[in-house]
C-alpha cells in the first residue's frame, strides 16, 4: 500500500521546452570549434541554453575525420567513466529473456510492428504460468533478467484486453505487470527489468517493490512529430514528449534505477536529436536515477507504416552515441543494442557496426537473450555470445555479464531498492555488483 503522504514534494516541473527549427547544416569549422569545446569539457548540458543546444546539434553532423575526433573524445570520456565505476575495460551485457506480457496497444506508432489487433493473438495476455515457463528457461541458460515489454494501456482501446483483466480479477494492465513480476520474482529469483511505458508517481512507487529496474525510451522531444499527422508518434497518446519527459523525472523522485534513451531517425532533425538528448542529462543529473541511456536505431519494418522511410544513417547515429557519452554526466551507462547493427543477415558487417559503437563510446550493449527474440524487432536476431565476446575483445574490452540494476545502484541499497528486492538482488550479484556468473544447468 503506498500512501500520498509517503511520496516526495513534488519538484518543480521542468520548463517547457521551445519547438526548434530545422537546423541549417555547419561547416566544418564550426564543427571543429564545437569538437573543441567538447575536448576543453566544456559542453553544457541545459536543454533551455541555446549554446548547448547549438553544440549538441553541431557535433551530430560531424562526419569524415570530425567524426573520428568526436568518437576519440567519446572512447576517452568512456574509458574515464568505466574507471571511476571501478570496472576498467569492461563492456557489459544483461543475459536475458523477453516477456512480452501483451502485444495489445492504445497507441499507434507509425515504426512499430510489436503491437497488433486482438485476431492476431492468441489471447490478449500471457498468463501467469506462461510467463514463468519463460522465466525458467532463461534462468536454465543462465540469465538473471526477465524484461517485461508490453502496450501501453491496452485496455482504453481494446474491450478483449478489458474482458481479459474481468476474468483473471485484475483492474489494469499494471496490475497484471505487477503479479507477474512477483511471481518471477519469488517463484525463480530472477530480477524483472520493467518496460510498460508510461507510469504516474504512485505506479512507480506501487511496481517499485517487485522490480530493481524500469525504463522508458523518451523516444525524442519533437512535439510536432506527436502533434502532426503524417509524424510518427500522430495518434499515440502516450508519446507526447512533456508527458514522457515527467515520467523519466518522476522514476527519479519514486528512487527507481531507470533506464531511457532515444530512438534516431523516426522524422527528428538534428536539433531535436541534441534536445532530447540534453532532456535526458538534465534528468541524470537532478535524479541521479538514470543508470543508462540507449541510443537504439530506427530500423524500418515491413508491416508498419513507416516500411518506406530508410532506416536510420549509420554514421548519424554513431555520432548520436558519441554525443550521449560526451553530454551524459559520468556514471550513466551509454547502451546500443547489437542487433540492430550492420546488414540482415550479414553477421561481417554487424561486428564492423559494432566495432564503430564501441569507438564511439557505448559501454554496453543492454539485454542479450540465448533463449527469446527481441518481440520489437523480430526480424533481428541476437547475436551469439562468442560473436559478440570477440568482437569487444579486438576492440580492447572484456564482455560481462550484468544484472538489471547496475553496480553503483546495488552499492547503495538503502536509497535505490526496496526492502524487499535487497536479498534478492545480493543473491545474483558478485562483489562488483556485476551478475556472478552462472553455468547454464545442462554445462553444469
Ligand atoms: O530486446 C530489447 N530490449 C530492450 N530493452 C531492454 C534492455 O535491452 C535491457 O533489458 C535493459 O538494459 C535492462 O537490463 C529496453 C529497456 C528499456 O528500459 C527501454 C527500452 C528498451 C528497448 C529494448 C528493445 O527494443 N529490445
Ligand atoms: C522498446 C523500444 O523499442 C523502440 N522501437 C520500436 N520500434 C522500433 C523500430 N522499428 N526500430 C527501432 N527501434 C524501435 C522504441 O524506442 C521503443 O520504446
Ligand atoms: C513495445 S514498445 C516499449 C514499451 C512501450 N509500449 C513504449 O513504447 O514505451
Ligand atoms: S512502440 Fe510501444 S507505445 Fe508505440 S505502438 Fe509500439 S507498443 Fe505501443
Amino acid at each position: 500500500m503506498v500512501f500520498l503522504a509517503d511520496l516526495p514534494d513534488p519538484a518543480p516541473p521542468p520548463r517547457g521546452l521551445v519547438e526548434l527549427p530545422e537546423p541549417a547544416e555547419p561547416s566544418r569549422t564550426d564543427v571543429r570549434v564545437a569538437l573543441g569545446r567538447a575536448a576543453d569539457g566544456a559542453l553544457a548540458d541545459d536543454p533551455q541554453d541555446p549554446a548547448a543546444l547549438l553544440d549538441a546539434t553541431t557535433l551530430l553532423a560531424a562526419r569524415g575525420e570530425e567524426l573520428d575526433a568526436l568518437l576519440g573524445l567519446a572512447a576517452t570520456r568512456r574509458d574515464a567513466h568505466l574507471r571511476a565505476e571501478g570496472r576498467p575495460g569492461v563492456v557489459t551485457y544483461s543475459p536475458k529473456v523477453f516477456v512480452p506480457l501483451t502485444r495489445l496497444c492504445r497507441d499507434r506508432c507509425h515504426y512499430c510492428t510489436f503491437a497488433t489487433v486482438p485476431g492476431r493473438l492468441p489471447a490478449a495476455y500471457l498468463e501467469r504460468d506462461e510467463v514463468l515457463e519463460i522465466a525458467r528457461a532463461g534462468a536454465a541458460q543462465g540469465c538473471t533478467e526477465v524484461l517485461f515489454t508490453l502496450g501501453d494501456r491496452p485496455e482504453e482501446r481494446w474491450s478483449a484486453a478489458r474482458d481479459w483483466l474481468v476474468a483473471h480479477g485484475l483492474g489494469t494492465t499494471l496490475d497484471h505487470v505487477h503479479d507477474a513480476a512477483q511471481a518471477v520474482l519469488h517463484e525463480t529469483g530472477m530480477l524483472p527489468h520493467l518496460n510498460p511505458g508510461v507510469m504516474d508517481l504512485v505506479e512507480l512507487q506501487r511496481l517499485r517493490a517487485v522490480a530493481p529496474s524500469m525504463g522508458m525510451m523518451l523516444e525524442t522531444t519533437a512535439t510536432r512529430l506527436w502533434s502532426r499527422p503524417g509524424g510518427a508518434h500522430y495518434g499515440s497518446p502516450d508519446k507526447e514528449p512533456a508527458l514522457r519527459r515527467r515520467v523519466v523525472d518522476d522514476a527519479g523522485r519514486a528512487r527507481v534505477p531507470f533506464t531511457s534513451g532515444i530512438l534516431v531517425g523516426i522524422g527528428e532533425h538534428r536539433a531535436e536529436r541534441a534536445q532530447s538528448l540534453l532532456v535526458l542529462a538534465e534528468s541524470a543529473r537532478r535524479g541521479e536515477h538514470l543508470q543508462e541511456v540507449i541510443v537504439q536505431n530506427f530500423r524500418a519494418k515491413p508491416d508498419t507504416a513507416m516500411r518506406g522511410e530508410p532506416d536510420a544513417e549509420f554514421d548519424a547515429f554513431v555520432a548520436a552515441v558519441a554525443v550521449a557519452r560526451l553530454i551524459m554526466p559520468r556514471g550513466v551507462s551509454v547502451q546500443a543494442p547489437p542487433n540492430l547493427a550492420g546488414d540482415l543477415d550479414d553477421s561481417a558487417s554487424a561486428a564492423q557496426d559494432q566495432a564503430l559503437l564501441l569507438r564511439a563510446g557505448i559501454d554496453d550493449w543492454g539485454g542479450v537473450s540465448p533463449v527469446t527474440p527481441d518481440h520489437v524487432n523480430p526480424e533481428r536476431p541476437w547475436p551469439g555470445l562468442d560473436a559478440l565476446r570477440d568482437v569487444t575483445a579486438a576492440a580492447g574490452f572484456t564482455l560481462t555479464p550484468r544484472l538489471t540494476i547496475y553496480p553503483r545502484y546495488v552499492r547503495d541499497p538503502n536509497r535505490w531498492l526496496h526492502p524487499d528486492l535487497v536479498d534478492p538482488v545480493i543473491a545474483l550479484a558478485d562483489p562488483d555488483g556485476l551478475a556472478r556468473v552462472r553455468r547454464p544447468a545442462a554445462a553444469r
